[in-house]
């Protein structure tokens, strides 16, 4: 995956990702219209399909929604980039499908840099600034929902894949 980053800070809390007043839907369509508004009300319009968030420690702290994630990835965030995640918010994220990637140097990374994330090197690539960094391994499995494009579609593919087997 390869984006424009869109930089953000530390402790950037779910109400900032998708604010509490439209958690009355989980439609993936209409939560991505609000993605980050009370973090910055012109992220929507100014990000386009494929764009990466580098935030600072702590991303998605402060509730279990899993609509933050979900919004981001129907906004068309390709992946989040942190040194750190909000514990429960990273387990949602790789559950919805949501590319997630601890790395330390996260900060070094601008906004309006262009990144490549190479998933099979385990590196993440700051194409502007001609910088390759080590992102923190993804268990295994985490990695397979992100693929099938979260738990819902990998427990799906896992029970059509036994099924065949057994046809
Ligand atoms: C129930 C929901 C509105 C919740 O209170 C759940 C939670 O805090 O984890 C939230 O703020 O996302």
């Amino acid at each position: 995956m390869q984006g424009k980053v869109w930089k953000f800070g530390d402790n950037i809390d779910t109400d900032l990702i998708i604010a509490a007043r439209y958690l009355n839907t989980s439609e993936p369509s209409e939560l991505a219209k609000y993605v980050m508004e009370d973090a910055d009300p012109e992220f929507v319009s100014k990000m386009t399909e494929g764009d990466i968030i580098v935030a600072g420690e702590n991303f998605g702290c402060g509730s279990s929604r899993e609509h933050a994630p979900i919004a981001l990835k129907a906004a068309g965030v390709s992946a989040v980039i942190a040194p750190t995640f909000a514990r429960i918010f990273y387990r949602n994220a790789f559950n919805m499908g949501l590319p997630i990637f601890e790395l330390k140097e996260a900060s070094e990374i601008n906004e309006g840099d262009v990144v490549r994330i190479d998933m099979d090197a385990g590196e993440v690539i700051n194409v502007t600034q001609a910088k390759t960094y080590k992102f923190s391994p993804i268990p295994e499995f985490m990695q397979e929902l992100v693929d099938a494009g979260g738990l819902i579609a990998f427990a799906k593919k896992e029970i059509e894949n036994k099924k065949e087997a057994k046809a």
